[in-house]
């Protein structure tokens, strides 16, 4: 029986993928194969001994100890593009919310009482809220993969001019992208031309306030900065600044902060950029996939710190072995193998960065001895046995 220990709301569509027989999934469970999460901070939990395996329901990964999981051999999984649509869509909202002064009309709306005239004092007061549209404009997108792209094409749908910047653009995700978008060689360039600008990039150490008192200092009067990406990548000080000097119009956020909430020229929304029962369905379902697949067969697919791996099984028992990317370890674990006269069917090895990973499929289950000394190989991180071999 596999444990799945869950945190977050996690689409009970994506939950209901593991099956009873096989699997225990609940938020409190001892032991725990794997972690199924969403925006859970994992920086300062311990792992259990158990944990094999992460499995992110999103597409942000920074929330997940990514260092300590390479060195624990614990595969981090993610959910790429399944919830792009939907930030997509709110992205399209932001711009609007940005453009026109919807929200503070609204308010303006809900503030009055029911009262003779109303008519007359609504279209008196209409001129506060009046705004631009959208057409004709430039659009600045930072960060071309899987919602950047879509909302890069979204700008061209709607009539606008669209400038890009990713200096690591995947080759899928410039298949995806219109050739009508002017790829951009520099950030400054793209912040000195655009009218808004989304962002779309991950916070990693190089974009931590990427977006500072340096990029704002050439960007148009008129401009509408979106962040749903993550709060870390913008200096809110730098925001705060630029819009209380009168340097740009809007900052449109997902991500409110202390030191943001309640400017007038900010708009926050409290991280609902993927809140839409679709997007979480497919999160939930492509990374119950993704875990199941991993913990029954040792494949591996859309892993942000395991290389990607898959091997079709050719027997019923299934040794794993991830390893120190180093030379000579594969020559041990064969040796290891052939010395305790097991028979390798099948074999694949892949490699990604600090890493290498093996599966090999053999005639019949490892023995005690076999197992220990494969793990008492220097450079090998751990070892598991899929199938049902008995072991002391
Ligand atoms: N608001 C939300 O609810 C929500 C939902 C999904 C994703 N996100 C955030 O959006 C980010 C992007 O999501 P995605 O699915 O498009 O990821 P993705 O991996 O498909 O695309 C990210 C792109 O950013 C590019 N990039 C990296 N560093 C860059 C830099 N310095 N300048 C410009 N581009 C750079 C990469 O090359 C890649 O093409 C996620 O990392 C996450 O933080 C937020
Ligand atoms: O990175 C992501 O996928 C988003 O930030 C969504 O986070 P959530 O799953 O907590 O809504």
């Amino acid at each position: 029986m596999y444990k799945i220990r869950t945190y977050n709301t996690i689409s009970v569509k994506g939950l209901n993928r593991f099956s009873r027989e096989d699997y225990e999934v609940a938020s409190e469970l001892p032991h725990p194969d794997a972690f199924l999460i969403r925006s859970q901070k994992l920086h300062d939990m311990e792992f259990p001994e158990t944990l094999k395996a992460i499995g992110r329901a999103g597409a942000g990964v920074n929330n997940v100890p990514l260092e300590r999981c390479i060195e624990q051999g614990i595969v981090v999984f993610n959910a790429p593009g399944a919830n792009a649509n939907a930030v997509k869509e709110l992205v399209l909202a932001g711009m609007l919310l940005g453009s026109r002064d919807i929200y503070a009309g609204m308010k303006f709306v809900e503030s009055l009482d029911q009262q003779d005239g109303l008519d007359p004092l609504l279209e008196k007061e209409k001129k506060r809220f009046a705004g631009t549209e959208l057409i004709g404009k430039t659009l600045g997108v930072v960060g071309l993969g899987n919602i950047g792209s879509l909302v890069a094409n979204m700008g061209l749908a709607l009539g606008m001019k669209v400038i890009g910047y990713d200096p690591a653009i995947s080759v899928e995700a410039a298949w995806r992208l219109s050739s009508d978008v002017e790829k951009m060689d520099n950030l400054n360039s793209l912040f000195g031309r655009a009218d808004y600008i989304s962002l779309h990039l991950p916070v990693l150490d190089a974009t931590r306030g990427l977006v500072s008192d340096n990029l704002l200092s050439g960007v148009k009067p008129s401009l509408v900065l979106l962040n749903f990406a993550r709060g870390e990548i913008v200096d809110n000080s730098a925001i705060v600044r630029a819009l209380d000097d009168g340097r740009m119009h809007r900052y449109v956020s997902d991500f409110p902060a202390n030191d943001t909430l309640r400017h007038p020229g900010i708009l926050q929304m409290p991280h609902i950029g993927a809140s839409t029962g679709e997007a979480e369905e497919n999160c939930a379902i492509m990374v119950a996939d993704q875990l199941m697949d991993f913990l029954e067969n040792g494949n591996i697919a859309n892993s942000v710190n395991f290389p990607n791996i898959a091997l079709p099984r050719t027997t019923p028992v299934r040794v794993t072995i991830t390893n120190r990317n180093v030379p000579k370890v594969l020559n041990q674990i064969t040796a290891i193998i052939a010395e305790h006269d097991i028979n390798i069917v099948d074999m694949l090895n892949k490699s990604r960065a600090d890493l290498a990973y093996n599966i090999i499929d053999l005639e019949a289950c490892p023995t005690d001895d076999s197992l220990d000394a494969l793990r008492s190989i220097e450079e090998v991180i751990n070892v598991r046995v899929l199938g049902s071999c008995q072991y002391r």
